[in-house]
């Protein structure tokens, strides 16, 4: 008689500040796929934005905030999933969403060290989203972009649209210099089936140990200490003109240090939430929804990335109020 596994599958979702994660994860949670997935994010920056960038959806979506899951908060991981396993009734299949910063190889050991966490749950694959159009830059200033790529299980080159044939074919090249056995796919706004994605069982131990010999042993990786973030809010609403120029500026001046930035603004006589991404140079905005009558209208704004300057930054958001 052959035993029913039982344990219940986990798909760990990477990729660089900005790649397309987030946009990954709303698109699963979206698809109609007669699944039940529960929802783990963690990110990087004080306040948390990226629950509220996730899309209402029945799922469950616990936060981890403050800190790196491959690290300082790898305990809470290892907390979410014992309490997730005592309602496993309640869902068929676990995602997280990791920072941009992390290293995917110690969320990835959770789930062989931990006993508990290994008698219960499965690795399924490690999903990785690239951003086609900063590609070359990560890879020159960060080693944990290079890791997520070599951890890879599936590949998403996303933000074709952003780059030339010609450029698209360099960063093929790259991805499969640094992996040549994962699944490789090249999409805009992460436009994949989702079974290519979720699922697969393509979690291969030994292509790791392969990579890092010393995968199961002691966890000494390291992070670039020299990225910090920077979070600002406010609780008066803000004038839109004075905020698109104030923004369009600092990443024309600044855009090379800003990995990344993610608000939620509250615009004076604006009924609608009004959502603000950005990496390095390139500003995208659009209204979310309208703020409900039992929310505060807080407009907050986070910025990841190099010589970052508070106070500065802080100063010009204040300029922006209406
Ligand atoms: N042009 C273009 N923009 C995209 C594409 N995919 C995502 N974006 C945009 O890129 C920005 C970042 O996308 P997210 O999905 O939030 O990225 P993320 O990896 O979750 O970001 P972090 O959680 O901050 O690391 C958003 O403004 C998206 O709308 C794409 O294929 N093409």
């Amino acid at each position: 008689m052959t035993e029913v596994d039982t344990r219940i599958p986990v798909t760990v979702l990477t990729g660089y500040l900005g790649a397309g994660k987030t946009t990954l994860l709303n698109r699963i949670l979206t698809e109609n796929h007669g699944r039940r997935y529960a929802v783990i994010v963690n990110e990087f920056g004080e306040i948390g934005i990226d629950n509220d960038l996730i899309v209402d959806a029945d799922e469950e979506v616990f936060e981890m905030n403050n800190g790196c899951i491959c690290c300082t908060v790898r305990g809470d991981l290892i907390r979410i999933i014992e309490g997730l396993m005592k309602r496993r009734d309640k869902f068929d299949a676990i995602i997280i969403e990791t920072t941009g910063l992390a290293d995917p190889a110690p969320v990835a050991q959770t789930f062989f060290v931990d006993d508990d966490v290994r008698a219960r749950s499965m690795l399924d694959a490690i999903v990785t989203v690239v951003d086609a159009r900063h590609l070359g830059l990560r890879l020159a200033d960060s080693h944990e972009a290079e890791e997520q790529i070599a951890f890879a299980d599936v590949i998403l080159i996303n933000k074709t649209d952003l780059v030339t044939p010609q450029e698209l074919e360099e960063v093929r090249q790259r991805v499969r210099t640094i992996n040549g056995q994962a699944r490789v796919h090249e999409t805009v706004r992460c436009d994949v089936p989702l079974a290519d994605v979720l699922e697969r069982g393509a979690f291969d131990l030994d292509r790791i140990l392969e990579i890092e010999p010393d995968f199961l042993g002691e966890d000494d990786h390291e992070h670039d200490d020299s990225i910090t973030s920077v979070s600002i809010s406010s609780e008066a609403p803000l004038n839109v003109n004075q905020f698109n120029t104030w923004l369009r500026q600092l990443v024309a001046v600044q855009g090379v240090d800003i990995l990344r930035l993610k608000g939620i603004i509250a615009f004076k006589d604006d009924p609608e939430r009004f959502v603000v991404q950005g990496v390095h140079m390139l500003l995208d905005g659009d209204s979310q929804r309208p703020w409900k009558t039992d929310e505060a209208r807080v407009s907050r704004l986070v910025f990841i990335g190099r010589n970052l300057d508070q106070a500065a930054l802080a100063e010009g958001f204040r300029t922006c109020v209406a």
